[in-house]
């Protein structure tokens, strides 16, 4: 079975060498809508695959530091970055650049990473990350599966490559979080209610 929550996020960007005159040669902002896909063939003590609450924590902290930030690629103008990073206090750099298809598999990676590293508490049976999605328009989206996030010759696209300034990490309601996702460290859900009889 799958399941699918909706986050919400605005942001900035220029993606260099692509068709479209406009988005390679200005910055500017889309209104980013990201479905996340969760997959089960199991139900846990409340009978879903995961509880929709329980992914407004890290893995809604995470979408939310691309919120009011300007995402750029590492291999960019040194000089466009150095601006980018003195004019807002929000920015991520990317080993990729910030296209639709990049930012589905950015957020693959990372959430991949967050749930593989969640000690699950109310009886959640293999849960896995089925796609993201990430809507760039309301006409525009890309989708990736498994297969695209860890694929070659889409780039390459390492967590410790991923890099959140220090504004987009403070605001986080941990702001070692990304720390301890790449130090391989784990995340707590809270723990299972008591179990009622029925
Ligand atoms: N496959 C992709 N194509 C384009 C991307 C992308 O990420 N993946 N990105 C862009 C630009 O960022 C652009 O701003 C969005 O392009 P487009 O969909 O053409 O935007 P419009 O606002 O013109 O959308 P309409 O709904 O068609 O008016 C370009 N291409």
């Amino acid at each position: 079975m799958l399941i699918r929550k909706l986050f919400k996020f605005e942001n900035a960007h220029i993606v260099r060498n692509c068709s479209s005159e406009r988005c390679r040669s200005s910055i500017h902002g889309h209104s980013y809508r990201v479905e996340i896909l969760l997959e089960a063939n199991a139900l846990d003590h409340g009978q879903m695959v995961y509880d929709f609450g329980l992914m407004k924590g890290t893995i809604r902290d995470v979408i939310d530091a691309f919120d009011h930030a300007i995402c750029f690629w590492d291999r960019d103008d040194t000089e466009y970055i150095r601006l980018c990073k003195q004019f807002s206090t929000r920015w991520i750099a990317m080993p990729v650049s910030p296209s639709a298809e990049q930012f589905s598999r950015i957020f693959f990676v990372i959430i991949d990473a967050l749930l593989q590293q969640t000690i699950m508490a109310n009886g959640e049976a293999d849960v896995t990350l089925h796609s993201v999605i990430a809507h760039e328009t309301d006409t525009g989206y890309a989708q990736a599966f498994r297969a695209d996030a860890i694929n070659e010759r889409m780039g390459i696209i390492r967590l410790e490559d991923i890099i959140f300034s220090e504004q987009c990490q403070a605001e986080w309601k941990d702001p070692d979080m990304y720390k301890k996702l790449l130090s391989g460290k784990h995340f707590s859900n809270p723990p299972a209610p008591r179990q009622i009889e029925v």
